[in-house]
């Protein structure tokens, strides 16, 4: 392909954990390749909350705790070395969600962001603060500025927040229909329509099809965002022999009548969303790839466990790989 011979620029689309671990395995391979490159991450903010009267946005959290080096790596979101003060005091008034577990350094950035709020900031801003601490190697951006939130109808008709659908109740009942609240009157938040139109390749990692890519893409300007670009679209799939990498995207996707392959998800994506160019499967559904490109959609079959990070960073040069080929019009098939 021809690179650019500026640093190249590259958009994520991500949810939380899944998305956080791609991230920083494309951060790796581009270390190791030395090639340059600005990396603009759009975070779903359809899982956040306001909670003890703090506002809590679970990817965006997830997202700067794993490329900051200080995420709790068993669980995959919060912060290592953390305790739970805090939550053990407020537990016996019985006030909030017991069963969401906040840690006191987690609490802390909630703090923050609560007051950069309050003192006018916007969610924009006041993401730009938090990263700043860190000294994120990647352009951190929430999906929209005004507050989304996904419930969850059930088929009783009641509807929950998603972080209890998911947490609290781990997905149990197939919902009836996810509620994205306040995204017909959200618009993409500054910066991100203008990443995804000037990149050289946005990326979909594999995060939650529906209830994290899907919230994005359903912002308005971004899908508009999306088929206007230049740049090949390439993602990698979430789900490895018909069950999720991790977490319940089945179950999500179970509630929009998708079936739960690698193939189906590419194919709704681009269905509901307008586009998506190369899909990476994993070797186990290497049987898709032949009806993935009927379809229309370049698709190659490589080990896709994130097991660690040279696995992760395998996948991402994967998935840079294949949009190089798409951009250059080179794509081999067979
Ligand atoms: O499974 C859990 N996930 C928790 N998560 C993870 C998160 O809610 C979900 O995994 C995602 O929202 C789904 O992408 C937290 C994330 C935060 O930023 C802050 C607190 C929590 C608390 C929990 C929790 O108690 N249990």
């Amino acid at each position: 392909m021809t690179r650019p011979s500026r640093p190249l620029r590259l958009v994520v689309l991500s949810g939380g954990v899944g998305g956080a671990r791609f991230t920083r395995g494309l951060l790796a391979h581009l270390d190791r390749t030395g090639l340059e490159a600005d990396v603009t991450v759009v975070a779903n903010t359809g899982d956040d909350m306001t909670l003890h009267g703090l506002r809590i946005c679970p990817d965006l959290d997830t997202l700067m705790y794993t490329l900051a080096g200080v995420v709790h790596e068993e669980q995959g979101w919060g912060r290592r070395d953390e305790t739970r003060r805090v939550a053990d005091e407020l537990a016996p008034y019985g006030v909030g969600w017991e069963w969401f577990t906040l840690g006191d350094r987690d609490i802390a950035t909630h703090l923050a962001r609560t007051s950069l709020l309050a003192a006018g900031a916007t969610l924009s801003e006041a993401t730009a603060r938090l990263s700043a601490r860190w000294d994120l190697p990647v352009t951190l951006r929430p999906m929209a500025d005004e507050p989304v939130e996904t419930h969850v109808e059930l088929a009783d008709g009641s509807l929950l927040h998603f972080e209890e659908w998911w947490v609290r109740t781990r997905a149990a009942e197939v919902p009836r229909r996810f509620v994205q609240v306040g995204v017909d009157e959200a618009s993409a938040a500054p910066g991100v329509v203008e990443a995804i139109t000037g990149a050289d390749a946005v990326i979909v990692p594999p995060s939650n099809p529906v209830v994290s890519v899907g919230t994005i893409l359903g912002v308005p300007g971004i899908a508009e965002a999306l088929s206007a670009t230049a740049a090949p679209v390439v993602g990698v799939s979430p789900l490895i022999g018909g069950a999720p990498v991790r977490g319940m995207a089945d179950a999500c996707l179970a509630a929009i009548g998708v079936a739960a392959t690698a193939e189906a998800v590419a194919v709704d994506l681009r269905a509901r969303h307008g586009r998506l160019d190369g899909w990476l499967v994993d070797d186990a559904d290497a049987a898709a790839v032949a009806g993935l490109r009927e379809a229309g959609i370049e698709a190659l079959a490589r080990p896709l466990w994130m097991t660690d990070l040279d696995a992760t960073a395998a996948i991402a040069g994967a998935a840079l790989g294949l949009a190089f080929e798409l951009a250059a019009g080179l794509s081999q098939r067979g």
